[in-house]
């Protein structure tokens, strides 16, 4: 991009070809979804299915981008009126490129807490939507609860200017609650099971540290007029980079702080159970349905997994991404293998429909995106549990040895082994888990630090197998062997 490059705004929008510019919804239209956390994947996904339902249906259904904790997107968007690009990259390197107009207001809750609470509280809003990262629910997944020793969420129940998303929330909806508006439906979209009841449940335990002559009415109001929907989304959209800015900069001859680049790939289901009205999603191919479990399964267990899976072997083996992890024959013969033999059937048994091997492999391994494995290997001990140790421990439960979900643990807790600067600093709370492991001298001893919080986990925690010796086992391998041996030993 050059200083004379003009920035994407609305009064240079007609310098894009019209193509792209033709799904963008009229001026004025209203907002009625607030949405937590407009990071690169809510940009790219379902801002972009609420355009193409607006395009399909009209209605104000324009979405207020409220950045949790950030300021970088609001700034962006609001230094091109809103307005900003996403390119769907083919494996073979074709782009579909559209305008995206959907985010109608943008609310920064650090700077503006008492306009996001507004806009949660608005009449008009009737759906908010959250992208906030696994870690940014702040909750306890041994317990479905929020943590109880987390003092950010302490001091967001105590009365500041809320600085967590749950809180955020829960502020929005007293405020909401005490206007007298109409119902809310809150559609969670991060890779976390069961993610509407979970956010209830996050909801509820918030309420519950309030005053009582607060908590008892605001949990009233909530189980009356909220409805959580749990969601099942994927589109590998990474983190854009400099280089990405650039080509969209030099493709279409206008500067775009706010793109994005993702894959074409783009799937939504949607647990049916709205408390009102939602835009026109049901038409341009979101799919809705009384059961999202099995759509879940195979989401976290078939496509998070490998991808851990790769994260985590593939940075122990040198990889900075995934379509440079997966280029590797080892590692490829090894994700074949366990994909067939472990996580496919898990997730079949479970009544899901695993895709094919290859056609995964071909979008995940799409080399003309930079999905980075770093970002994928940041908060496992919230990832983990769902994506590879409740199929390992089904496997064990019908008597079978998940050796190869086994080595992808494994390999997990063998990167928080290894210095930083020989792998990349991962977020807080696992180099915390790093700072608590590196004491122990021998694999078993460092998976029995890790055995309650990975081992006990969700509902079923009580009659989930251990298969804490059987991560031992590939630890030592990992550790005696080396990584590679161990990947190539385990695709046999
Ligand atoms: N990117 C993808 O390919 C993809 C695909 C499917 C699902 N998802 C889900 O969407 C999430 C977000 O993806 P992204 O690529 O937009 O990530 P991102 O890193 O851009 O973060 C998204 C937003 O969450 C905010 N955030 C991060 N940590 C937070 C915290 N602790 N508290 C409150 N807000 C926080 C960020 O500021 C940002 O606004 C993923 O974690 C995943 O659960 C992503
Ligand atoms: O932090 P994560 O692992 O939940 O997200 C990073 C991405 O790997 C992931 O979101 C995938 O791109 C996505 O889940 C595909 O639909």
């Amino acid at each position: 991009m050059t200083t004379a490059t003009p920035r994407l705004n609305r009064a240079a929008r007609g310098l894009l070809p019209t193509e792209l510019t033709a799904e963008l919804p009229p001026p004025g239209t209203g907002t009625g979804i607030v949405h937590l956390g407009p990071g690169a994947f809510h940009r790219a996904h379902q801002a972009v299915f609420t355009q193409l339902a607006m395009a399909a249906e009209p209605g104000d259904w324009g979405i207020c981008a409220a950045a949790s904790r950030g300021r970088s997107t609001v700034e962006a968007l609001r230094g091109q009126d809103n307005l900003y690009t996403v390119t769907e990259r083919a494996a073979d390197g074709a782009d579909r490129v559209r305008a995206v107009g959907a985010i109608t207001d943008t609310v920064s809750a650090l700077d503006e807490p008492e306009r996001l609470a507004a806009a949660l509280a608005a009449q008009a809003t009737r759906v908010v939507t959250l992208t906030v990262t696994e870690g940014g629910y702040r909750h306890d997944p041994a317990t479905g609860r929020l943590a109880s020793d987390d003092p950010e969420t302490a001091a967001d129940a105590l009365g500041r200017a809320p600085r967590t998303a749950v809180g955020q929330l829960v502020r929005g909806l007293q405020a909401r609650s005490r206007a007298g508006a109409e119902s809310l439906t809150v559609l969670p979209c991060d890779n976390l099971p069961r993610n509407g009841r979970l956010l209830r449940g996050l909801v509820e335990s918030f309420c519950e540290m309030l005053p009582e002559s607060e908590a008892a009415p605001l949990l009233e109001w909530v189980g009356e007029r909220v409805a959580f929907c749990s969601t099942v989304v994927d589109q590998v959209v990474p983190a854009t980079e400099q280089a990405d800015l650039d080509r969209v900069a030099e493709a279409l001859g206008v500067a775009d702080a706010a793109a994005v680049v993702g894959e074409q790939h783009r799937s939504w289901v949607v647990e049916d159970a709205f408390a009102g009205p939602r835009p026109a999603w049901d038409r341009v191919g979101v799919q809705f349905t009384p059961d999202v479990g099995p759509y879940e399964t195979v989401k976290l267990r078939c496509v998070n997994a490998p991808l851990s899976a790769t994260a985590c072997l593939g940075l122990l083996l040198g990889a900075e991404t995934v379509t440079e992890a997966v280029g590797r024959l080892d590692l490829r013969r090894y994700l074949r293998a366990l994909y067939r033999d472990e996580l496919a059937p898990s997730a079949a048994a479970a009544g899901g429909s695993p895709p094919e091997f290859d056609a995964l492999l071909a979008r995940l391994g799409n080399p003309n995106l930079r999905h980075q494995l770093a970002k994928i290997a940041q908060q496992g001990i919230g990832k983990l549990p769902q994506r590879l140790v409740a199929p390992a421990a089904e496997h064990v439960r019908r008597g079978e040895d998940p050796h190869l979900t086994c080595l992808a643990i494994a390999a997990w807790v063998h990167l928080l082994r290894v210095p930083v600067g020989a792998r990349p600093r991962l977020d807080p709370v696992s180099e915390e888990i790093a700072a608590e492991l590196a004491p122990a001298r021998y694999a078993t001893e460092a998976v029995d630090l890790l055995r309650e919080r990975l081992y006990g986990l969700s509902e079923e925690s009580g009659s989930r197998p251990d298969v804490g010796d059987r991560v031992a086992e590939a630890l030592r391998t990992v550790e005696v062997r080396g990584v590679h041996a161990a990947v190539q030993e385990a695709a046999g």
